[in-house]
């Protein structure tokens, strides 16, 4: 019998139908990185994926990032960009316009987009109803702590105002900026702060969204992508990742030994990457499971 246009279609959604019943009512914490919003298309598809997954009986919350967006917003004011270990050097005038950038514009981006679908999305900043904590955080290079200014460290999370959105049937779109109990502002890392709050949220997933396939086995050749590994894997593969890599796999690994079941991450430059990964039998990108 021929298989007709429409029935490919119906099979596609029935394929959706054990994950739409594994996943209702899951919270799923998505990390979209400022690498994978480059895109206007992309982008308005990235919200079309979240209002999905919300009408699906999905608890979508987004934790976003914005690093090229920042580092180039700091370029226009003639300020220079430095990386320690992955993290930002963050002077107090650099700080401003770290939360100018992530609070005011990409959050503001993010929350926009979502809601010209219905009245979902609600910004927050990290450093709103005391969501996250920070202290001040050294990086180590070759074994010595280097002081790379407003940087923070989460040390702890208190997930209430997320809750109450969540059960209100809002999508928290939330930018990585902390507070710390001495009245300073911080900046994190949004793949360390998408980890801690799917931590604290008992989340079921994890994905982070980035613009490369998923961890690649032998960087920089990109023709391996692992598909799936344990976390005592990770673990040893830890000390030979590089760059931006180091951030989004130390954070899979704290989101599953935290107690989140999977951790992932996708390619953003995949349109609906989101709904491939949780409706469709093969998944992509990488999977870490505890
Ligand atoms: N093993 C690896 N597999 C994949 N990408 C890697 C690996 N090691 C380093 N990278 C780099 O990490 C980058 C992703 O991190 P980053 O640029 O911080 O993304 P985002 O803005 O999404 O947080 C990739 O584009 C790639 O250049
Ligand atoms: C401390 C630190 O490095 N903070 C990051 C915060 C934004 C971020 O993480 O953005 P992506 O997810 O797009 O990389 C920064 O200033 O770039």
């Amino acid at each position: 019998m021929r298989i007709t246009t429409a029935q490919a279609k119906a099979g596609t959604l029935i394929e959706a139908l054990p994950w739409l019943t594994r996943f209702h009512g899951a919270t799923i914490v998505i990390k979209y990185g400022g690498n994978a919003m480059t895109d206007e298309a992309l982008k308005q598809g990235f919200a079309e994926d979240v209002v999905f997954l919300q009408h699906a009986g999905l608890r979508p919350v987004v934790v976003h990032g914005g690093g090229p967006q920042i580092s180039s917003a700091l370029d226009r004011l003639g300020i220079e960009s430095t990386f320690t270990a992955g993290l930002r050097v963050t002077t107090p005038e650099a700080m401003q316009v770290v939360r100018m950038v992530l609070v005011g514009q990409v959050n503001r981006d993010i929350v926009g987009m979502v809601n010209r679908h219905g009245p979902f999305a609600v910004g927050m900043s990290g450093e709103d109803a005391h969501l996250f904590t920070a202290v001040r955080k050294q990086a180590v290079v070759d074994g010595v702590p280097v002081d790379i200014g407003q940087v923070g460290e989460i040390i702890k999370v208190d997930p209430g105002a997320v809750r109450a959105l969540i059960d209100d049937g809002r999508i928290p779109v939330i930018s990585s900026v902390a507070r710390g109990d001495d009245g300073e502002i911080y900046n994190v890392n949004a793949d360390t702060a998408a980890a801690a709050l799917a931590v604290a949220l008992d989340a079921h997933k994890l994905i982070v969204l980035t613009d490369v396939e998923g961890l690649y086995a032998n960087w920089p050749d990109d023709t391996d992508v692992i598909d799936e590994l344990r976390a005592e894997e990770l673990e040893t593969l830890m000390p030979t990742l590089s760059s931006g890599m180091v951030p989004k796999m130390e954070a899979c690994l704290t989101a599953v030994q935290g107690g989140v079941p999977q951790a992932h991450v996708l390619d953003g430059r995949v349109p609906h990457s989101l709904l491939l990964e949780i409706f469709t039998n093969e998944g992509i990108g990488t999977m870490v499971m505890p």
